[in-house]
């Protein structure tokens, strides 16, 4: 079995998968942190990877940027790959005064300004939620590797270029901690596939401050973030 966007085997993907936007991402994670890493794909250079962290079988794979890219690899990975858990790990930029670049993110909800969730037909708003004990985790293991870290709302945006300039303002006015561009969509394919769905984030960028890591810091730089999300593999 393969599916249009992804070519590996049944078996070859573990049924917990990190999620990186950026496939080079997931291609340092496998080089770095992985014990015997086998690349699963390639289709589009959406690279994966599948190999074993402590001795359980993890797969690494990149989502492509935005709702529409990690809306399709999460429903293949759930609904045809059998996968049960998918943790993103992403870049964001943060807009609670008290981040800091570098800092990690617990997306408990992703609030969002795309239309995603209007598919699912509901008879009012969903609130696209994470898993409430990978979130619960997520926070406990930051506090033991002595990571700096908030847990709550954060934005799924459709759009890094805003021309509304005050967008950023409005959703920080509403206690939203960072900006990113695909958990909504992870949350409600969880949800829908009744799968788990966990989104971790580093500061990247102080957006409404105009400060910002380098491309390659994004590549490789978020080392904390890699360990955490290695650690909640079960
Ligand atoms: O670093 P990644 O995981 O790609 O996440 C963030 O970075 C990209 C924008 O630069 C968007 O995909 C956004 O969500
Ligand atoms: O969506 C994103 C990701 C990183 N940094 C931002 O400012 N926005």
């Amino acid at each position: 079995m393969s599916t249009p966007h992804i070519q590996a085997e049944p078996g070859q993907i573990a049924s917990t998968v990190l999620m990186p936007g950026d496939p080079l991402r997931a291609k340092y994670i496998a080089e770095h942190f992985l014990e015997h890493p086998v690349q699963v794909n390639s289709v589009r250079n959406m690279l994966g990877y599948t190999g074993k962290y402590n001795g359980k079988d993890v797969t690494v794979m990149g989502s492509g940027m935005g709702m529409p890219s990690i809306g399709i690899y999460s429903y293949e990975l759930y609904n045809f790959y059998g996968v049960d858990t998918i943790i993103r790990i992403g870049s964001a930029g943060g807009l609670a005064p008290e981040l800091e670049l570098m800092d990690l993110v617990v997306g408990v909800a992703a609030s969002t300004d795309s239309n995603y969730a209007t598919q699912f037909n509901m008879p009012g708003i969903i609130a696209p939620t994470a898993d409430f004990d990978l979130a619960m985790n997520a926070v406990s293991l930051c506090d033991e590797l002595g990571v700096r870290v908030m847990a709550g709302n954060i934005l799924s945006s459709d759009i890094f270029y805003n021309d509304q300039k005050d967008a950023l303002l409005r959703w920080k006015s509403m206690g939203i901690l960072a900006v990113e561009m695909e958990a909504a969509a992870l949350y409600l394919n969880a949800a829908r596939a009744g799968k788990k769905a966990l989104c971790l984030l580093t500061i990247s960028d102080k957006p409404l401050e105009g400060s910002g890591l380098s491309s390659q810091d994004r590549e490789t730089g978020f080392t904390q973030m890699m360990k955490v999300a290695l650690e909640l593999v079960q």
